[in-house]
């Protein structure tokens, strides 16, 4: 007789050996969702709604998340169409591409960006029972006090701490060497802004700023489809995420605490946000969430800037002679260097100039921030429909449905933008495309720290091209004289997969400021 039953069957599963166990949980799962997919794939079949990708649903899940830009355009190919719709277990998501459709997408009231990326990215730190209970009340404070921490007086009294942060972590680069852009800009970025959106006490401590970074990069690193669609579940990604986060919450809550206790008010944003008594949740989430928004949009864009820049030395020099110019116009000759350190003598000239001509006076500075999200933003804008339902075209996005809009779908357009890959600040900026430009986004939904952001590019930019003789070179020492293409399928830094490149550079010993200081 053959054993049959449900007792009979656990019994037969124990006494497999381990990795039986897993093999059979393995098949159990995979029919299981295979299953589950088949049943709501069949629903798919509406005319009105976009056409479904010819791949089962099961064998998008890896795609979208490890290479979403081939994915996507993959997708886009393979219908034939420029809306198409796939699922992601049991969420409906639908990739639309095209004019028309980008103007919908930016402006439909219905679409929703907070509920986008609180599914699908799964890149905002949730602590349970804390942060997750923060309500669209207290996401409206934190943009006002965003918009505080941008006004002009804070800035420039920001202006002095930034540069000095850039200097001391330049100095610790040495004097020359070659390093990663992705790894040594992108700290520097993750420096001033902690510096920007926290406070004192952690941006003083370069040992909780790396720890801070490495929790957050753990965030990134385990942003996993198991951990992203299903949150619940106790998946080795959804683990360490709430491990990271933890203790990120704890570091913020240990700098709370030490202000509260101390009652000594300091000049930074933690202070701001103390002196307007908003709840520990405000506080919390303000620091917490702007941390992600600021340090990692603005670390990719400062490494790509800088990467150009390196390998494009005719703007590299026509950007020096602006901020040498806002140099001679703002901050006074007359005035002795503090100090042999060039570095720092270059930090305290650049501290004198005005907010307002970093933000006025700086058009190459500003072009070539535009080229650099134009080529190197990997962005895709997430949004839920919160209803009713919206038509693009004559396809109907449903209610409850996620869509996607992809940057590189206007920005590597070649319609738009001659020979789309190649890194030219000087481009025509009056094209009559309606959207035809969306570094910070555009319509219902606009960056909310483009500000704090832009000035911190152009403050980094000024130490690199004033205080450092810099190019690329690739894995021989060769200078690259074309940059290395970006890459969207990574879709947080836009990194080339191989690190074939490095930064070469050495601290000039003072002659760019010769005639100026
Ligand atoms: C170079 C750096 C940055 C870039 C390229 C950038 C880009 C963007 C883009 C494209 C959007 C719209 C997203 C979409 O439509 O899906 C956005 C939204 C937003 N950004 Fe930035 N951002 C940067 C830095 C920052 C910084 C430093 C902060 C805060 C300190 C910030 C805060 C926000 C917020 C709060 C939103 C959401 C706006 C809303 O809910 O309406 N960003 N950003």
């Amino acid at each position: 007789m053959y054993p049959v039953g449900i007792p009979s069957s656990v019994e037969a599963f124990l006494s497999t050996g381990i990795a039986g166990q897993l093999l059979i949980a393995f098949i159990l799962l995979f029919f299981i969702l295979s299953l589950c997919s088949c049943l709501m794939d069949e629903q798919y079949q509406d005319p009105a709604m976009p056409v479904p990708l010819p791949e089962h649903s099961l064998f998008t899940i890896l795609p979208f998340f490890h290479q979403r830009f081939d994915f996507l355009n993959w997708g886009f190919r393979a219908t034939g169409q420029p809306i198409f719709q796939f699922r992601l277990f049991r969420n409906t998501v639908i990739a639309v591409s095209g004019e028309a459709s980008r103007r919908t997408f930016l402006t439909s009231k219905g679409l929703d960006l907070n509920e986008g990326f609180k599914y699908l990215s799964g890149s905002i730190p949730v602590v349970p029972g804390v942060t997750s209970n923060i309500t669209s009340r207290h996401v409206s404070i934190v943009r006002k006090r965003l918009a505080v921490a941008q006004r002009e007086e804070r800035l420039q009294a920001l202006i002095p701490e930034l540069l000095l942060d850039c200097q001391r972590v330049m100095e610790s680069w040495g004097v020359s060497g070659s390093c990663d852009p992705f790894k040594n800009i992108y700290e520097l970025l993750f420096q001033i802004s902690v510096r920007s959106l926290t406070c004192s006490e952690i941006a003083d401590d370069s040992a909780v700023v790396a720890r801070l970074q490495k929790l957050y990069d753990t965030l990134d690193r385990w942003n996993t489809p198991a951990a992203v669609l299903f949150p619940w579940l106790p998946s080795p990604g959804a683990v360490f995420k709430l491990l990271a986060t933890k203790q990120i919450y704890g570091v913020v809550c240990g700098a709370i605490n030490a202000r509260q206790q101390s009652g000594i008010s300091r000049n930074d944003m933690l202070q701001i946000l103390l002196d307007h008594e908003d709840e520990h949740l405000v506080v919390v989430g303000f620091i917490m969430g702007l941390l992600v928004a600021g340090a990692r949009a603005t670390g990719a864009t400062a490494s790509w800037m800088i990467t150009f820049l390196g390998c494009h030395s005719d703007w590299k020099v026509k950007a020096a002679a602006e901020i040498q110019s806002l140099i001679s116009t703002h901050s006074s000759s007359s005035s002795t260097p503090s100090s042999t350190s060039h570095l720092q003598n270059l930090s305290e000239r650049l501290s004198t100039i005005p907010v307002c001509a970093w933000e006025s006076s700086t058009p190459i500075l500003d072009a070539i921030i535009r080229e650099t999200l134009r080529l190197a933003e990997p962005h895709t804008a997430m949004r839920r429909n919160l209803g009713p339902e919206v038509q693009f075209g004559d396809k109907v996005v449903p209610t409850g449905a996620f869509v996607l809009y992809q940057f590189s779908d206007v920005h590597l357009d070649e319609r738009i933008y001659p020979n789309p890959w190649e890194f030219d600040p000087g481009r025509s900026t009056d094209s009559k495309v309606p959207f035809s430009w969306i570094g910070w986004g555009a319509g219902k939904t606009v960056c909310l720290g483009q500000r704090l952001a832009k000035l911190e590019l152009k403050l980094i930019a000024a130490m690199f091209l004033l205080g450092m003789d810099f190019d690329i070179v690739d894995r021989s020492g060769k200078h690259m004289a074309t940059p290395p293409r970006p890459n969207w399928n990574d879709t947080l830094l836009c990194q080339p997969q191989n690190g074939s490149f490095k930064l070469r550079f050495q601290q000039t010993p003072s002659p760019r400021l010769d005639g100026v200081i």
